[in-house]
């Protein structure tokens, strides 16, 4: 697959859940510089490659998995000396991110599964690799547990979750997204995925992702998110805000049915922002930890001095840099 088909698989969502639409993007970028002619010119090179990396990142605005692991693969390569090392640092990098990511799933789904504890019944929303790890790994344990998954509107990604749990014989219920208040009473936790978090430790997930914490708080349900640390968003530490995409309005009301409706406007926000106070904790590859930490794991395990990221910031402010 080119790198553009790539993109366009990441824009229609034939590609999508954050950690994946990382490892594709960093996949992509690294075949597409075996497509490009060996010149010894290693800015070029790099020109290149950074056109290739701002095409994906235009792909989708949310998830922050997307620059976090273009920014890993790219930060070194844009200092070589020349073409043949940018191309090896590339390799290196983006082989190194592609193992991380799954080794880090690996990880939560072993931790999320100690905090599912025998007979208990999980509720789950939308599709998160890593969410699903941890409920995956808790009946391989041997624990005897249920989901409750929800539809996910207007993209249905519920179906690939109950898809999941039905063939690794997890009894499921399945319920559309207004119901969750009153299934909350049937389940005992609530493990989601993450899209981003920000520096004070909210979560950017799929949207409706807040009205199930707010109602599990209220039910004095756990909540448990579960997030690479990649999902974590250095540039909110500089004020920066995290986009919420809205996708087309014909995902919701066909365009037929509006066209007859000329005084309604639709609205598509598919992320929301669910606040650190309903999050008991969030579960990462470097341990499960208060959502209040979230500055630690920016500095600790992203590694990105603050002046980087006030150069990136400039950089994007101007256009020049990374976005
Ligand atoms: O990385 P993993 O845990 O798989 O997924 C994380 C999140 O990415 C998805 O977004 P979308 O369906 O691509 O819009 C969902 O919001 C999900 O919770």
């Amino acid at each position: 697959m080119t790198l553009l088909q790539t993109a366009e698989q990441i824009q229609t969502m034939q590609i999508r859940g954050a950690g994946k639409i990382a490892r594709e993007a960093v996949s992509a970028l690294r075949d597409h510089a075996e497509t490009l002619p060996h010149t010894g010119d290693a800015a070029a090179f790099i020109r290149e490659m950074e056109h290739a990396a701002g095409i994906l990142l235009g792909t989708r605005p949310t998830a922050v998995s997307l620059p976090n692991a273009i920014q890993m693969v790219m930060r070194d390569v844009r200092t070589a000396r020349t073409e043949e090392a940018a191309r090896r640092i590339l390799r290196e990098k983006a082989d190194a991110f592609i193992w991380s990511s799954r080794t880090a799933l690996d990880r939560i789904a072993a931790m999320g599964a100690n905090h599912i504890p025998d007979g208990s019944v999980v509720m789950t929303h939308c599709n998160s690799k890593a969410a699903l790890g941890c409920i995956l790994e808790a009946k391989r344990q041997g624990k005897n547990i249920e989901v409750y998954a929800t539809e996910v509107r207007p993209w249905n990604q519920g179906r690939l979750t109950i898809k999941t749990l039905n063939d690794n014989e997890i009894p499921t219920t399945y319920f559309v997204d207004s119901a969750v208040r009153s299934m909350m009473k049937e389940i005992d936790l609530v493990i989601v995925g993450a899209d981003a978090i920000t520096v004070n430790g909210a979560v950017v997930n799929k949207v409706g992702t807040s009205q199930i914490a707010l109602c599990a708080n209220e039910a004095r349900k756990n909540v448990i998110v579960t997030a690479e640390t990649y999902k974590f968003a250095p540039r909110t530490i500089l004020g920066e805000l995290i986009q919420i995409e809205e996708r087309a309005q014909n995902e919701v009301l066909p365009d037929e049915i509006a066209a007859t409706l000329p005084f309604v406007r639709v609205k598509n926000p598919v992320f929301d922002v669910t606040p650190a106070d309903y999050i008991d904790m969030i579960i990462t590859e470097a341990g499960a930890l208060p959502p209040h930490l979230a500055y630690t794991i920016m500095r600790e395990y992203l590694g990105w001095g603050l002046d980087e990221l006030q150069n990136q910031f400039l950089g994007a402010r101007t256009g020049t840099e990374f976005r």
